[in-house]
């Protein structure tokens, strides 16, 4: 059985991230990339959650609006600590920051997804949880983990695939959120809903 073909619809997938894109290549989900370009500001009285999942529908919408056809999917993710949404940081202070922040404490990674079919522009929208715990770092862990240049283009400076992984020590919810691509919603969307 060639499920790779019959299964799942191929998507176009509106992302620069490598990580979405192992993501879909490591269950066979066959796909082609197309960067969305779009402004990443956050308006005022946006909740994260409101945040995401708009983000992820105009990174989709950018890439349906210059297509005839296809099914495209957009995502963004954030960490949420005490109130405070933590993008990828702006250097390497801020990484120092973000990294103290959540040194021993419980936060949320949350991922909005989008799917929009560029023929008549319909669309899906939805978001997943994560929580994570992480352990203390000291100063002399986060210089370490700053100066390995892993934090840079992640959402809360960190990445749980990578070095980070040092310092978790919980994880509640779906790990490919955290990653950036909730893989079981994406599915489960695709399947419960008509688009
Ligand atoms: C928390 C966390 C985030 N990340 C990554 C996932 C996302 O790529 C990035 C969050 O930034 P995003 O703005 O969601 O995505 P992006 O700019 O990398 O790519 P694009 O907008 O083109 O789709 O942080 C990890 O890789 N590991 C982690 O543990």
């Amino acid at each position: 059985m060639n499920d790779a073909i019959g299964f799942f619809e191929p998507l176009i997938l509106a992302s620069a991230s490598p990580r979405r894109a192992e993501i879909l290549r490591a269950v066979g989900w066959p796909f082609e990339t197309c960067v969305a370009d779009v402004d990443e500001s956050v308006k005022r009285d946006e909740t994260p959650v409101q945040y995401v999942e708009r983000l992820a529908r105009e990174k989709a919408m950018f890439v349906a609006e210059r297509r005839l056809c296809g099914l495209v999917l957009g995502a963004d993710t954030v960490v949420v600590v005490e109130g405070e949404m933590l993008g990828k940081p702006r250097d390497e202070e801020d990484a120092r920051r973000m990294l103290r922040k959540l040194s021993g404490r419980w936060h949320d990674v949350l991922t909005g997804i989008a799917l929009v079919r560029a023929e008549n522009k319909r669309s899906l929208v939805a978001h997943e949880r994560t929580r994570v715990l992480f352990a203390e770092m000291s100063e002399e862990e986060i210089a370490w983990y700053v100066a390995t240049g892993e934090p840079m283009d992640k959402a809360g400076a960190y990445a749980v695939q990578g070095r980070a992984a040092l310092f978790i020590s919980k994880l509640d919810g779906d790990y490919w959120n955290v990653v950036g691509l909730p893989l079981r919603s994406v599915y489960r969307l695709l399947r419960e809903e008509r688009i």
